[in-house]
């Protein structure tokens, strides 16, 4: 029996992609493209059961409930995230009409990315200094990326965890933020740039070494490994899963 997917954000980069690789995998079938201004409810879902959304970060959490409630599990690779809006997910899978379905939530599907930040959280204990720097394609609408957001954060609690202070830092002058967004007390530098499509650098420091983790997302055939594997798993996981880390048995 093939697995019925529906794509929200049909249209758009990822979107499109994502319509093609539904297509083509085994015991997939793509049933419905819905893009901005289509209803998300039953009847546009066509029988998904399956539905993916790609599409923009004001609008993803709407979705998503709205997905839930037509009877849908959902994948959902839309940045934007943050605990309030993961919060409000893990409520309305708690309520009696939602129970037993599952959302999985990533805000990156590539493997050498999702590695990137497993590799990234690991070496922070070791190191005095961490930053990050992500590079992206210059249609982006939101900075940082949702993939910097979520290694800033896991390398804070990595430090955390194994007791290191904050990162040395002299800065007393920087009026125009050249010292980028600081993320649970990671700096995190964004650079949108004709040509790049998604890249990460994760650079940590002691006195004499520098150990640098690279992802490079050349395509956006590489996030589809990840997506479709998503599809295949979240109806076996009820409830909220956040990262392709757990599909990964990372
Ligand atoms: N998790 C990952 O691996 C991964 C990879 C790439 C991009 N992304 C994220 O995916 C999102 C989409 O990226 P993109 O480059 O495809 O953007 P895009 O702008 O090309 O596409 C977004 C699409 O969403 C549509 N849309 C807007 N409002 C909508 C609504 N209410 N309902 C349905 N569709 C709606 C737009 O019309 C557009 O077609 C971004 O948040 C991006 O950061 C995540
Ligand atoms: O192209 C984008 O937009 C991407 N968004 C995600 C992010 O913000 O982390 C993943 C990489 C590509």
């Amino acid at each position: 029996m093939s697995i019925r997917v529906a794509v929200l954000g049909a249209a758009g980069r990822m979107g499109s992609t994502v319509c093609r690789a539904v297509e083509q995998a085994e015991g997939l079938d793509l049933v419905a493209r819905l893009d901005a201004g289509d209803p998300i409810d039953a009847e546009h879902l066509r029988g998904a059961q399956v539905a993916v959304d790609f599409t923009v970060p004001d609008v993803t959490e709407a979705n998503v409930h709205a997905a839930i409630d037509a009877g849908c599990d959902v994948v959902v690779g839309t940045t934007g995230w943050d605990e309030e809006s993961y919060g409000r997910i893990r409520t309305h899978l708690e309520q009696p009409g939602a129970r037993g379905r599952a959302v999985l939530i990533a805000p990156n599907f590539a493997l050498s990315a999702v590695l990137a930040m497993s590799l990234a959280a690991k070496a922070a204990r070791y190191f005095e200094s961490a930053e990050v720097i992500e590079l992206h394609h210059p249609g982006k609408v939101d900075a940082p990326s949702g993939t910097a957001v979520a290694t800033a954060q896991r390398l804070a609690a990595a430090r955390s965890e194994a007791g290191l202070g904050p990162v040395p830092d002299a800065t007393q002058v920087d009026p125009d933020g050249a010292r980028g967004a600081v993320i649970d007390g990671i700096h995190v530098h964004a650079v949108r740039l004709r040509g790049l499509t998604a890249h990460e650098e994760v650079v940590l420091g002691n006195p004499g070494e520098q150990l640098t983790i690279r992802t490079d997302s050349f395509d956006r055939e590489s996030f589809m490994p990840g997506v479709v594997l998503a599809v295949r798993e979240v109806g076996s996981r009820p409830g909220l899963t956040i990262g392709l880390d757990a599909l990964l048995d990372l």
